[in-house]
């Protein structure tokens, strides 16, 4: 794909851009290495004064950066405002916390015969980030935040209709004060990723995107022994049980399935409700997302806008094809919207078996599948049968329930009562196909730290001198 801002809403393309030569990606690497020399020598507290300028810096921008991130993948105006305030929390959050999450963990030194020992977390030093196109800013420093704040150096290779935005990410961090060359975007296609991967002075990659090209990026890393953190795909159930209140959890599903156009990993793409109230929960959500307004992502009453590529709406809607053909039933929607721009209209499908290709895969556009089930346990058997297991969302009042799907649901997130979201408070990450690792939290920091061992023993001197006190007793 080539390096290009084009507009989702028309098609039109606005800007392009040649991808930097491997000699530009090797001096680049080069000052990303000279760079760390004196990065890792900073303090923390001098870190979380860069952290805090670059919130500043954005919420100074956010409407010119939140304007940019429409025209460049067509997210509605109030959802990529919010996102620019969430990457500002996000900047604070490692402000505040991450100092004292840097602090040297004392051990039980008399244990181990020491003196003094405790585990240290020092940065790694250059760290690859391969990130989408679908939360720009928000994917690229829920990275960033944590890895800068622990004194690693950034290396940020973006999705190719982005280009924009990532170059304003590495303006970002300059303009909030940071040394030169402590974070910056490479404008390349995809195929020099592993030319990076493999260079030698290149300490470690996290990707979030697509299963295959996690694969990639972990058999490389793989073969050249690095560490990976990768967030894959997702396809979250979203199980209504009897005893949830039924209109609150259609109008949380209108938004765990449409949000940012329904191109979330996160989203809740697979529901169940129990038979006893499936009638009347399929009624209230094929009617709220009947009524989302589509359309220009600019507009302020627009509720969803256009897919973020050509062929992304080709992909949706061969999905849906597909379900109709081998005897799928559409609830609402299923079909695009006719004019200029990638638009789909939100869709509820029924009646989804195994032999159609959305089954197993992810569906990355408004479009719901939704199951009726007879007890909790045929959802969470249903939801666990997917190869995919990021997050999970439940609706019920009942505890026993709660329980057994928070003990049961394989994902690595379970919510109940509300949706599948990420907070800088809140680790964030998957299971099976959906990748490993974590981000956010110190857990999301510490990916990319070194967690030292220091076991000190007790100074000669002293030991001679016990010995001294030894013999001559
Ligand atoms: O595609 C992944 C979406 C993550 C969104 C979030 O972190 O809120």
């Amino acid at each position: 794909m080539a390096i290009a801002t084009i507009n989702p809403a028309t098609g039109e393309t606005l800007k392009t851009y040649e991808p930097l030569t491997d000699d530009a990606v090797d001096e680049r690497i080069g000052r990303a290495v000279e760079a760390f020399r004196a990065y890792r020598l900073t303090s923390p507290q001098e870190r979380a004064g860069w952290l805090r300028a670059a919130a500043d810096v954005l919420d100074g921008d956010t409407d010119a950066v939140a304007e940019l991130m429409v025209t460049e993948m067509g997210k509605t105006l109030a959802a990529a405002k919010a996102e620019v305030g969430k990457c500002a929390k996000g900047l604070r959050y490692y402000a505040e916390h991450g100092p004292a999450m840097l602090e040297p963990r004392p051990a039980d030194a008399g244990a181990v015969g020491a003196e003094d020992a405790y585990v240290v977390h020092q940065p790694i030093g250059v760290v690859l980030a391969v990130m989408p196109w679908n939360f720009p800013l928000w994917q690229a420093m829920r990275f960033a935040a944590p890895a800068l704040m622990a004194g690693n150096v950034g290396l940020l290779k973006h999705a190719s209709n982005v280009p924009q935005t990532a170059l304003y990410i590495e303006e970002l961090f300059r303009k909030a004060g940071f040394p030169a060359d402590v974070f910056q975007t490479l404008l390349v296609g995809s195929k020099t990723v592993e030319r990076v991967l493999r260079d030698d002075r290149v300490a470690a990659a996290t990707l979030t995107g697509s299963a295959p090209a996690g694969q990639s990026v972990a058999s490389i890393a793989g073969d050249v022994l690095k560490k990976t953190v990768l967030e894959l795909g997702g396809s979250d159930p979203f199980i209504v049980m009897p005893s949830a209140d039924l209109d609150r959890a259609a109008e949380v599903a209108v938004t765990a399935r449409c949000q940012n156009n329904g191109q979330s990993c996160i989203a809740a793409k697979r529901f169940f409700a129990h038979r006893d109230v499936a009638e009347e929960f399929t009624r209230l959500f094929a009617e709220k997302l009947s009524a989302l307004v589509v359309g220009d992502p600019m507009a302020e009453d627009t509720q969803v806008g256009p897919l973020a590529t050509e062929s992304g709406r080709e992909d949706v809607e061969k999905y849906v094809a597909d379900a109709i053909a081998k005897g799928a039933t559409v609830v609402t929607g299923g079909e695009r919207v006719d004019g200029p721009g990638w638009f789909y209209r939100p869709t509820l499908l029924t009646g989804v078996t195994p032999e159609m290709d959305l089954y197993d895969e992810e569906v990355f556009g408004p479009v719901a599948a939704l199951w009726t089930v007879d007890s909790l346990e045929e959802a969470i058997e249903i939801a666990n049968s997917h190869p995919y297991g990021l997050g999970s969302n439940l609706w019920s009042e009942d505890e026993q329930e709660r329980a057994t799907f928070i003990r049961d649901v394989q994902a690595g997130m379970a919510f109940v009562n509300g949706m599948v979201t990420s907070y800088p408070e809140l680790p964030f990450g998957g299971v099976k196909q959906s990748g490993y690792g974590r981000e956010l939290t110190e857990l999301g920091m510490y990916e990319f730290t070194n967690a030292k061992t220091v076991w000190i023993g007790p100074r000669s001197s002293q030991q001679a001198e016990g010995t001294t006190a030894s013999a001559s007793e």
